[in-house]
């Protein structure tokens, strides 16, 4: 067997040694099982670079030259080292795991369940093998540490979620420090001392790595002056950062040099790794590995999926920019861009550019998007944004998978931010929250008076000129509206405009405030989300979990996850889906919402009741994401 070939790892240092995937049986069983594992032991793989499978009594007998080691493991979880581990350890040590084992449904596995020999990725009960891998996000951010919408939650979300399948995780992104309360959030992370040169925009680049083990994740923050400055992930109050482009890049290198050179937990992440790369500001991996690690014999192995939250930003800059990404010439075609006469701004401009996320689209091993309608959007000429026809061309890897949501940050049963905590089983807090945010916003008093909410960056995406266009309208009913949001000034100075017009009707709060957007989310009856396109959203399922019904415009993941009321098919109904985007349509939805709120109580109820008992969780999204990570490894690495 090959495994003898990896005893020579037991003599290394544990900072040069990776840990290759193990495969472990039962999806249910597994969660809790692997969780509870202090040490476990491991059954040396059949191929050299294979899968480490975790031992089983029955195999051990089959083989026995395979090596059994036991795993240690410090307070924190993290491997120490090995040990070689004597038959009768090994009894005693899978006696006592087993015993820790509780199934979902409370049941304890007798250790004969666990020694079952698993059959082409099905246990012999027929249960569901999860190939553990070792999974790298790069974001550019990632709540709780950065935040300015929905990429931060989700990159917040599933890999922890992904953690608690087994899987070994780790997310890099920027260590943001903007001389506010906010730098506070990675206080706990711990600096690596692994200060890492990188090469690109004509120089040497140094990086330095802060870390943090929470939640099963390993959290690695990039630190590099340019992350350093007031403002945002992306810009201040004078816009949109200028070097964008290099701050990013940098991330893109150091997510590369991070698996290789990061002893976390005393063992690098490796070169078998599948990096999970977030829109355009991660794009630039999936072209490293192929045009500057593989000729090199680096990462041959290693597969990459982008993953597409927003087309809309692709990371574009004058192509003259190329030869600050520390690629090689030759590989300019992946990102090479030629913009459309249309598009170009002068007479002498010939459109050529970088684009970073087609650079990733042409080069990724799978492409997912946050929804099923989304994936399909990005094909079409109205929502590829100009990158269609390559996406169609890339279909065959192309899947969307719709987010979850962090259903302990967003759970109105201890919801810290809202006025009275409520179930689907006692709705009354609902009330005392409305009361008490009419309250805070100095609005009357008014439990019977239907409120509508928006929360969402000020931007032409999230739809906020139709609701300017009827807003006068909308006025006119007996109704309160509040929004909450940051981001065009324009749209900006229309809240504060539109908030003096309609003092006993409208509130416009202008600016990024979580605690508030609970508040919202739990006072309100209705959450109006009229955008243009939407690739997943998240507002309308934090609303459904508050029982909070949304209307949104029918498009992305929110025709996937709303669904349309119907008087005669009420068991389906969740919310309003409105389309075409027009501002009549959409007075239409809230018109018939706020009807059935005023008379039909019982309908109503339902309405709140089917939407908050719903399942949001990440489980589901993650079992998917695992099976496309799976796809990634099956094919050989695109390029
Ligand atoms: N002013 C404010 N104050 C406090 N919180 C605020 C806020 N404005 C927005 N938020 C919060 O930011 C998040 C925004 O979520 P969205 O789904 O609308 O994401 P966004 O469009 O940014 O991201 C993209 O990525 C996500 C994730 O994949 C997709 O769901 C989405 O369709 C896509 O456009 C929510 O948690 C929301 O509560």
């Amino acid at each position: 067997m090959d495994s003898l070939k990896l005893l020579p790892l037991l003599h290394y240092p544990p900072s040069s040694l990776s840990l290759p995937p193990p495969t472990f049986p039962s999806l249910l069983k597994t969660k809790t099982r692997y969780a509870n594992f202090r040490s476990f032991s491991a059954n040396l793989p059949a191929a050299a670079d294979g899968p480490f499978a975790f031992d089983d009594q029955t195999s051990r007998h089959k083989d026995d030259r395979a090596l059994v080691l036991a795993r240690e493991t410090d307070d924190f979880g993290y491997l120490v080292g090995f040990r070689l581990l004597p038959d009768s350890g090994l009894e005693e040590l899978m006696k006592v795991s087993h015993a820790e084992d509780i199934t979902e449904e409370g049941s304890v596995f007798s250790s004969d369940e666990v020694g079952k020999p698993e059959i082409d990725g099905i246990d012999a009960e027929g249960a569901e093998t999860i190939v553990l891998r070792s999974i790298v996000f790069v974001t550019a951010e990632a709540a709780p540490y950065s935040k300015t919408g929905g990429l931060a939650d989700v990159c917040g979300s599933l890999p922890i979620a992904l953690a608690a399948r087994g899987h070994r995780v780790m997310v890099v992104t920027p260590r943001y420090i903007h001389g506010t309360s906010e730098d506070l959030m990675f206080a706990a992370a711990v600096d690596l001392d692994r200060p890492t040169k990188l090469f690109c925009f004509e120089g040497v680049q140094e990086v330095g790595f802060y870390h943090e083990f929470r939640e099963g994740v390993d959290w690695v923050f990039v630190d590099h002056p340019s992350f350093q400055r007031p403002g945002n992930p992306y810009g201040d109050k004078f816009g949109t950062f200028g070097d964008n482009q290099f701050r990013f890049t940098l991330l893109c290198h150091a997510a590369c040099e991070a698996p290789l050179v990061l002893p976390l937990g005393g063992f690098t992440y490796g070169e078998n790794c599948l990096f999970l790369v977030n829109d355009w500001h991660a794009s630039l991996v999936p072209v490293l590995l192929a045009a500057k690690y593989r000729p090199h014999g680096v990462y041959k192995d290693a597969r990459s999926i982008l993953v597409i939250h927003n087309i809309a930003h692709q990371g574009v800059e004058p192509a003259i920019t190329y030869s600050n990404l520390g690629l090689p010439p030759e590989w300019y075609g992946a990102l090479g861009w030629v913009f459309p006469t249309w598009a170009r701004t002068h007479a002498l401009d010939t459109g050529e550019a970088v684009n970073f996320l087609k650079g990733a689209i042409v080069t990724a091993d799978r492409i997912v998007t946050v929804s099923k309608g989304y994936s399909w959007e990005i094909t079409t000429g109205e929502g590829g944004c100009g990158l269609h026809e390559l996406l169609s061309s890339r279909k065959s890897i192309l899947n969307g998978i719709t987010n979850g949501i962090d259903v302990t940050e967003w759970d109105p049963s201890c919801d810290k931010y809202i006025a009275c905590n409520y179930s689907a089983d006692d709705l009354s807090g609902k009330a005392e929250c409305k009361i008490s945010l009419q309250k805070e916003l100095g609005l009357p008093v008014r439990p019977d008076c239907p409120m509508i909410g928006f929360i969402g960056r000020l931007d032409y995406q999230k739809g906020i000129d139709l609701i300017r266009l009827a807003m006068p309208e909308l006025m006119e009913a007996d109704v309160q509206f509040v929004m909450l949001g940051s981001g065009n000034p324009v749209y900006e100075d229309w809240m504060r405009a539109t908030e003096s017009a309609y003092k006993d009707k409208y509130r416009g709060w202008v600016g990024f405030n979580v605690p508030i957007s609970h508040k919202i989310t739990a006072g309100c009856d209705i959450l109006l989300m009229p955008s243009a396109f939407e690739p997943c959203g998240l507002n309308q399922l934090y609303a459904m979990r508050y029982g909070t019904i949304p209307v949104v415009h029918e498009t992305g993941g929110l025709r996937d996850t709303v669904h349309n009321f119907n008087p005669y098919t009420e068991a389906e109904s969740t919310g309003w889906t409105f389309s075409p985007l027009t501002k009549e349509s959409m007075l239409a939805a809230l018109r018939y919402a706020i009807q059935t709120y005023n008379d039909h109580k019982c309908s109503w109820e339902g309405l709140m009741r089917r939407g908050m008992t719903k399942d949001y969780t990440w489980v589901n999204a993650a079992t998917q994401y695992e099976e496309v990570i799976n796809w990634a490894f099956t094919d050989p690495p695109y390029c």
